[in-house]
């Protein structure tokens, strides 16, 4: 299924991360994306973003020739969404759901059929660094597998895991980047509190989060222990991270990432 049709119901930020990502890693070409949304702004956006992928209000004006549905609206929205597209397609295609916390079985009652992908994708996919772990339903054939392995690969990192796992997922990489956003602002407030001018403040701080992360994944060291390294004794990183652990940091990101997987679970 390399050269597959998808339909991408939804164009709001996570439509534009993945699609975006698609284009740019090559796995997609324009003329095989369409975007379905009835938001006018939202189709405007895509016309001056991208010309060249077709847009549209309804899926069953578009749903011919369709390989894929991309289902990228609020999880409230899903199962009609998903039953709409039933009683437009006469044969069961591939459902790609990207929905927090609307389960398989719920997708799978309303699409008609087990031919059912959820993944929890994340918002760096936009610029190819993306975290993604997606299950799969019992109708979805090895070919389908690797599509959405293919699809997800170009856009970052992607794992299959058990269904029982997503909503942690989501809770981790799902809602991960705003919690590193927060960070990298806090962190940038806190060089222009220190005297920096707020752009080299942000770029050092945007960088800093970067290359830490490039630093875990490329040298396989605990972070643990990338932290004493950079911790002289009696020096400033130990007495920063002295606040740190007097503000509750650990125990603060520890529980966002519970509460997020609690919220995603209520979603369902
Ligand atoms: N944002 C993120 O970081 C992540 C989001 N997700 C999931 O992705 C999904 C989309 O989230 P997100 O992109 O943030 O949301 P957005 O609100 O940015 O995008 C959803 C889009 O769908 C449109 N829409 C509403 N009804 C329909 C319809 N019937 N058919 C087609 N489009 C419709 C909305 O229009 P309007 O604005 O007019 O309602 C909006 O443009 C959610 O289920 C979320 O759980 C998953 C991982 C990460
Ligand atoms: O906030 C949300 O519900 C979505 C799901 C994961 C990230 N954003």
């Amino acid at each position: 299924m390399k050269k597959a049709n998808v339909v991408v119901v939804g164009g709001g930020q996570m439509g534009r991360a993945l699609v975006g990502g698609m284009l740019a890693s090559g796995f997609a070409a324009a003329d095989q994306l369409t975007i379905i949304d009835p938001n006018p702004e939202c189709r405007q956006w895509w016309a001056q973003q991208h010309p060249d992928v077709a847009t549209g209000e309804q899926v069953r004006d578009h749903a011919a020739g369709t390989d894929v549905f991309l289902l990228a609206v609020k999880p409230y929205l899903v199962p009609d969404v998903a039953a709409g597209i039933a009683k437009t397609v006469d044969r069961p295609t591939l459902v790609v759901s990207i929905a927090a916390g609307v389960p398989l079985k719920t997708l799978c009652d309303h699409a008609g059929h087990q031919r059912v992908i959820r993944v929890m994708p994340n918002t760096p996919s936009l610029v190819g660094a993306g975290a993604s772990a997606f299950c799969v339903a019992a109708g979805v054939t090895d070919e389908d597998c690797q599509w959405i392995r293919q699809a997800l690969a170009g856009v970052g990192t992607v794992a299959q895991v058990a269904e029982n796992q997503m909503d942690a997922v989501t809770g981790l990489s799902g809602s991960g980047p705003a919690y590193i956003c927060l960070v990298i602002e806090a962190l940038a407030d806190g060089g222009v509190l220190a005297g920096l001018p707020r752009p080299l403040a942000m770029t050092l701080a945007a960088q800093t989060v970067l290359g830490t992360a490039k630093m875990v994944m490329e040298t396989g060291r605990h972070p643990g222990e990338l932290k004493d390294a950079v911790a002289s004794p009696g020096g400033t990183t130990i007495a920063a991270l002295k606040v740190l652990e007097e503000k509750g940091l650990r125990a603060a990101l520890i529980n966002a990432v519970e509460t997020s997987a609690r919220r995603s679970g209520e979603l369902g």
